[in-house]
């Protein structure tokens, strides 16, 4: 497929007088990851669903793989694969059962081939033959998406792949879904993390309050948003007006005696800030290098918080 994979425009949808989807557009080229960003209550769950035909629109239009996802609802799903914050593995089943009964459901041939393929793409091998009920979140995660995989779609979507993942599986499963792309697949994932949209996706939307509110790269947002940088805290009104003129860059809140250095926050940059201040024999009282997450970028974009936006 070249082109889009994906396009929506003007989605809107309310539950009674709650609008959930407040117009939203996207297009998502094929063969690369877009990510939705935002905090809880955003609407990013209400968009998958109604890309991926569960949930209908109120008005607006949606074409994935091609195919018009209101009229042509069937071929849609027989297009995508959808992973979804609730795991369709049954508890009660092996691994290996649980990929059985969708190779049985898609009527494939070569099933046992693709699902030891699976087994061991997915590090899960060794506990095939266990009860899911014995697995961790992350396998369970990890059967989820192999379980989607069955059928080979071309367009996959997955809500929030690694919220409540350990370090490492969540570095698994961004291979994976490096890899899927690599051979060609699309991926729209939806996430809380600035750090996953960042690590893995071409193009970014944030979403707030059920609009997008920026869009771009992410470079192109993290542009948007204050970078990582040092703040101390002071004891005094004098002290932190000497900072202010011997740190380079330095902005200072007087009322919070609070100066921000921006910084890449590496060792060596952040001793010659602290030797800096012993030269002139200032004392912070509090000191922390700050890494801009997604509350820096909701504040840049929006003017509140991601706490502010979920009320
Ligand atoms: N079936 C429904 N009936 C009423 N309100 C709903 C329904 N589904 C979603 N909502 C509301 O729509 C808003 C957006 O929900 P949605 O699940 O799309 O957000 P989200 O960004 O995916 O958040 P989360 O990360 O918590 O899943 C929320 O305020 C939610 O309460």
């Amino acid at each position: 497929m070249t082109g889009s994979a994906i396009t929506a425009s003007g989605l809107r949808k309310a539950y009674h007088d709650k609008v959930v989807l407040d117009g939203i557009d996207l297009d998502v080229p094929a063969g690369t990851i877009f990510a939705l960003l935002g905090p809880n209550g955003a609407g990013k769950t209400t968009t998958v669903n109604v890309l991926t035909t569960l949930t209908k629109a109120d008005a607006g239009t949606v074409r994935v793989a091609g195919y018009d996802v209101a009229s042509d609802a069937k071929a849609v799903r027989k297009a995508i694969g959808v992973t979804g914050q609730f795991a369709a593995v049954d508890e009660l089943l092996t691994g290996r059962e649980n990929l059985q009964l969708m190779v049985d459901l898609s009527a494939i041939k070569d099933g046992q081939r693709i699902i030891a393929d699976l087994l061991e793409r997915f590090e899960l091998t060794e506990s095939a033959d266990q009860q899911a009920s014995t697995y961790s979140g992350g396998m369970r995660r990890k059967l989820d998406l192999a379980m989607t995989l069955v059928g080979s779609p071309r367009i996959i979507f997955l809500d929030e792949p690694t919220t409540g993942l350990d370090p490492r599986s969540r570095r698994t499963m961004w291979t994976i879904i490096r890899d899927l792309v690599a051979d060609g697949v699309t991926i729209l994932l939806t996430t809380q993390y600035l750090e996953e949209a960042d690590h893995l996706a071409h193009r970014v939307a944030v979403l707030d309050g059920g609009k997008i509110v920026a869009e771009g790269t992410p470079d192109e947002l993290k542009r948007r948003i204050p970078g990582t940088h040092v703040r101390f805290r002071f004891g005094t009104a004098a002290d932190l007006a000497t900072a202010e003129r011997i740190l380079d860059g330095a902005t200072a809140d007087e009322n919070e005696l609070v100066l921000r250095v921006p910084s890449d926050g590496r060792t060596k940059s952040v001793r010659g800030l602290l030797d800096r201040l012993d030269e002139y024999a200032l004392d912070a009282e509090e000191f922390s290098v700050h890494t801009p997450d997604l509350d820096d970028v909701f504040l840049a974009l929006t003017g509140h918080t991601t706490e502010a936006a979920k009320k």
